[in-house]
């Protein structure tokens, strides 16, 4: 529904880490890439800002976002280690990355509208990213600390002219 919007772009998002995975294992890359963790930090932060959200406050939110990518990737990397099961062709990390990108900018634009009705984030809808954001890979701890993260994002302060 409407109301679960917020959280099916953040499992959308998630839902990409996998194949990031496998690309990265094939090639025998890390994991973390702070380099290109930077650049998603910054591009949030200027979607936030034109989209009427305080930039600083979706910090949090893309740094819980992008921790909780690299545990899904760790997990996975180590699962393939003993049981090698990539018997399928992940797209190419710059494919992946864009929509990656795509999710995050949806998801910006949703808090937007969100945050501008009025509607926060509280107990209930805490109960629905739980069962919305379903990446197997993902501990009830792990999604907690995104709905955390979550509620500090705000809007924009009014200027005072
Ligand atoms: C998803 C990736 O893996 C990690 C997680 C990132 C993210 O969530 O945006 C960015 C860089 C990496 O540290 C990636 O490399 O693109």
């Amino acid at each position: 529904s409407e109301m679960d919007k917020v959280f099916s772009l953040i499992d959308q998002r998630l839902s990409y880490m996998k194949e990031v995975a496998a690309d990265k294992a094939i090639k025998h890359l890390a994991v973390e890439d702070l380099r290109q963790e930077q650049k998603v930090l910054q591009k949030a932060m200027r979607t936030a800002e034109a989209n009427h959200l305080d930039a600083d406050s979706v910090k949090p939110l893309f740094t819980a976002l992008m921790e909780t990518a690299k545990v899904i990737q760790y997990r996975y990397r180590a699962d393939w280690l003993t049981t090698p099961q990539i018997d399928w062709q992940p797209r190419k990390l710059e494919e992946i990355r864009a929509d990656i990108a795509l999710s995050s900018d949806l998801l910006i634009k949703e808090l937007r509208r969100r945050l501008s009705a009025n509607i926060g984030f509280d107990q209930v809808s805490r109960d629905r990213l739980m069962q919305i954001v379903d990446e197997p890979k993902l501990s009830d701890a792990d999604k907690e600390r995104i709905f955390t993260a979550l509620q500090t994002v705000k809007l924009k302060a009014a200027k005072l002219t």
